[in-house]
């Protein structure tokens, strides 16, 4: 089944075109690496697959049914910064996300649902590394951790797909690194489909399972509003061999959710295929 299908989908803003005719089908439990240039509409094609904002034309299917015109708990988002709430605590943050899935925005949860969520959180905390930070608020954390507390976050919402822009985008190599085998451990333990905006085509390969990249196909001055991006390539991504596999990822769970190919084949993006050019 199709986690996500994009048909013939198009995004204007007045007479500019960011989208132009997307047509895509994202398989369950792949991890999506969207590259593309600055300003092409990677945002876009997330802000859209979370219902921040509707197609102009053409329609998105999220597990078959037609996206809500809502954010809901099906769909869990990291941005690159601001994903947490700074004046609730590292547990109140991950609670909230329950708190979200359970109650709607404004909700609060009691009793034994309180108790539950509060075990969840510690759990979630504890398995991204931020046993022993529960009480401290978002500013006394480094941005590692911050970014770390936003996956807990969006995770205790049990979403399906999990929306990823740039999020590892601020934070210095090391502990880039640290929280890419961190984020492969959570999307091998669950059973999230994941679409990640990256700026990083080493982090897409690491990461992805599948690259997509956009591409705006007119490129002169004049036209840049006139056309939108397009999908230029499909990149299915090989299992990683086994001495570049990072620790805490082990053989068996790589090849169960590494196939040789999660969706589609090298240059065919869809079962449209590419769209006639506009005259
Ligand atoms: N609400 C809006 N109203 C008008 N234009 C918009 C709106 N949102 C985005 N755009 C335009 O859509 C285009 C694509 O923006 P978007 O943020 O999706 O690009 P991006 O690929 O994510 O860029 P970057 O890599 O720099 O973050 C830009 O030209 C932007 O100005």
């Amino acid at each position: 089944m199709n986690a996500i299908v994009f048909d013939k989908v198009w995004k204007e803003y007045g007479d500019h075109v960011v989208l132009e005719q997307i047509n895509l089908e994202i398989e369950t439990r792949s991890f999506v690496a969207l590259v593309g240039p600055s300003g092409c509409g990677k945002t876009t094609f997330l802000r859209l697959l979370l219902g921040e904002e509707r197609p102009t034309r053409g329609s998105i299917l999220v597990e078959g049914v037609p996206l809500k015109a809502e954010p809901d708990a099906d769909r869990g988002v990291v941005f690159q910064r601001y994903s947490v709430f700074p004046h609730l605590t590292v547990l109140g943050n991950v609670i909230i996300g329950r708190e979200f899935e359970k109650a709607g925005a404004l909700g609060r949860l009691f009793g034994r649902a309180r108790k539950q969520a509060e075990d969840d959180a510690r759990e979630l905390l504890t398995a991204v590394g931020l046993a022993g930070q529960e009480a401290k608020y978002p500013a006394a954390l480094s941005g590692g951790m911050q970014q770390r507390l936003a996956l807990a976050q969006a995770i205790m919402r049990r979403p399906k797909v999990l929306l990823l822009d740039e999020p590892f985008g601020a934070l210095d190599p090391g502990i880039r690194s640290d929280i890419h085998v961190l984020m492969r451990r959570i999307w091998n333990e669950s059973s999230l489909t994941v679409v990640m905006v990256t700026h990083d085509l080493s982090e897409a390969f690491e990461l992805g399972t599948r690259i997509i990249a956009f591409e705006r196909p007119r490129n002169r001055p004049e036209e840049l509003e006139r056309y939108g991006v397009r999908l230029s390539a499909d990149i299915p991504t090989p299992p990683p061999t086994a001495p570049a596999l990072p620790k805490g990822a082990t053989i068996t769970k790589d090849i169960e959710i590494w196939p040789k190919k999660v969706a589609g084949s090298p240059g065919v993006l869809t079962r449209h295929g590419h769209s006639a050019p506009r005259s």
